[in-house]
């Protein structure tokens, strides 16, 4: 193969070794999750290329920067139609002829179609979610986000009526979910979402419960708990659309930001881009979509925020840093700053170690053609895929502290791992060095769009908590709870076991 197709040459990576004959690594992939986790962690490919089998998949899985830059920023070799399919049609239930549309749709997501493509403009899903999301975190949408977000949290905080003596609590990720999700959902599509499906909170919980089996793409009906699961959401997604077509201001001018029944812009916009799709965007087809979106906007930023919470009030002294750098944030009215957070040396390394240590997403594309990727041979339709876990936990994180000489393995969180000294001694948070090795995002055309909102977000949950709240975990020293890896691939994970802790309003704001 490789002489025949390659004159230069090249060969296939070696596949990783099974001790089941012929379904091979079959049952890995079907079951997902942990086990999934530990062979990728196990293989140890540490900047190579290594090959899994399985009855009717031959995978490459990628690893170390130059590899990945070159797998994930060309698109003329990979593609991600299928993944993106499978998504919509398996978590949220998007109608065969929108998933087939997406399929087809070989157009690429730049404003200039890939040379030969001829996918009507209404068809051109990737190019429409790229324009939609460019102009949804684009500056002044997110001036109008932001803010909004913030207040948010502070309403939230306030339903709670926690008092200033101490309130014992069993889970502090239901405590951020709890928080989190109305304020990110109210953002984005204004309070209608919330008014017509009051019980949106637990419904979303109870359907984002069944993802790990929804996305093994088995027939729905196999689990009726996860269907209802997902029908309800689903309905609640078309309740919201319909109440907001019926009662948005006439007088709306094009280009506006916010309206009281849509809520963003951008949301309200997005349905004239799909106009001209032959009846493919359908109710069922918009409800899907809306449904994925409220998923992106907070299903990653959730979990994301109760890591970064809990790494930080479990160290003493880093609350105390950490609360200090929230207080300079603040104008001299007390008012919380977004955006001096965000530039903060160390709240934005917590974050940034938060993510190494707390995401775990497989970055899946397919092969279109027979290519090479440096010399490691992809055919035609197999699968390309990056572990980003496997990246976070190679030896390039082994990182030693220039002060103390005190070493940090890649396994532990470390939150002064990104940050550096300019030559006048001051304290800098840094990326340089660590393109292609520190990937939540992913990387390339198909980079979350959400990147720099999810990271205020996070900075923003952590300060608004802190501002408002006096905080302690009620669990041993030294003890952390497991990373989940059930949704292994999907992001952020979860804490497997529960976080006790206590609560009690602070007497006066940072
Ligand atoms: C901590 C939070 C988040 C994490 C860890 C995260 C992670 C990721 C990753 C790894 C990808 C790339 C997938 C790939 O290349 O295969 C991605 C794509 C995406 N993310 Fe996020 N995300 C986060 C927050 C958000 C938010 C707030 C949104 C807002 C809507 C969002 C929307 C999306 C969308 C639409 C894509 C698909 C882009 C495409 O296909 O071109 N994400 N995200």
């Amino acid at each position: 193969f490789a002489s025949k197709s390659f004159p230069n040459g090249g060969s296939r990576p070696a596949i990783v070794p099974s001790t089941i004959p012929l379904l091979s690594h079959t049952w890995t992939f079907v079951l997902g999750g942990s086990k999934m986790a530990a062979a990728f962690l196990q293989t140890s490919m540490t900047d190579g290329a290594i090959r899994f089998k399985g009855i009717g998949f031959d995978m490459t899985v990628l690893s170390g920067p130059k590899l990945i830059r070159k797998a994930l920023i060309s698109p003329q070799d990979l593609h991600m139609n299928i993944i993106s399919a499978n998504a919509m049609g398996n978590l949220f239930g998007a109608p065969k002829a929108l998933c087939d549309a997406i399929i087809t749709d070989n157009s690429g997501n730049a404003a200039k179609p890939i040379p030969g493509t001829q996918v009507p403009l209404g068809r051109r899903f990737a190019r429409n979610q790229g324009i939609f999301f460019k102009e949804a975190f684009a500056k002044r949408s997110l001036d109008e986000i932001i803010p909004r977000f913030t207040r948010n949290l502070y309403d939230q905080c306030e339903l709670l009526h926690v008092g200033t003596d101490w309130v014992e609590m069993d889970n502090l990720f239901d405590f951020v979910h709890c928080l989190v999700f109305p304020s990110a959902v109210k953002s984005f599509f204004g309070d209608t979402m919330l008014q017509v499906n009051p019980n949106l909170l637990p419904d979303f919980r109870a359907f984002e419960d069944q993802l790990p089996f929804l996305a093994m793409g088995l027939p729905v009906w196999m689990k009726p708990q996860a269907q209802r699961a997902r029908t309800k959401c689903l309905d609640a997604m078309k309740r919201w659309r319909q109440e907001a077509t019926k009662t948005e201001e006439p007088l709306v001018s094009s280009d506006q930001l916010w309206d009281s029944a849509w809520g963003l812009g951008a949301i309200r916009r997005f349905r004239y881009l799909f106009k001209d799709t032959d009846g493919i965007f359908g109710e069922d087809a918009w409800a899907a979509t809306d449904l994925a979106y409220v998923w992106a906007f907070t299903s990653n930023v959730i979990p994301a925020s109760f890591w970064y919470l809990f790494e930080t009030v479990s160290r003493d002294s880093l609350l105390q840093s950490a609360k200090e750098q929230v207080s300079t944030s603040k104008t001299s009215a007390g008012i919380l700053q977004a955006g001096e957070l965000a530039k903060n040396p160390l709240l934005q390394s917590i974050y940034a170690e938060t993510l190494r240590l707390h995401t775990a997403s497989l970055l899946t594309r397919t092969s279109k053609r027979d290519h090479k990727i440096d010399s490691w041979i992809i055919p035609k339709d197999q699968y390309v895929m990056v572990a980003t876990q496997v990246e976070h936990r190679s030896p390039y994180w082994n990182t030693v502290d220039p002060e103390t000489g005190s070493r940090h393995s890649p396994y532990s969180f470390y939150p002064e791992r990104f940050l550096t000294k300019d030559e006048d001694g001051n304290v800098e948070f840094s990326m340089e060095g660590k393109q292609g090795r520190w990937l939540p995002y992913g990387m390339g055309e198909h980079m979350c769009p959400g990147r720099h909102f999810a990271k205020y977000e996070m900075l923003l949950v952590f300060a608004v908590i802190v501002d408002v709240f006096d905080i302690e975990l009620m669990t041993p020293t030294g003890w952390k709870p497991e990373d989940d890896m059930s949704r292994y691939g999907l992001g952020a994970t979860r804490p497997k076991q529960e976080v006790k802790f206590r609560i009690r309003q602070r007497a006066s704001s940072l």
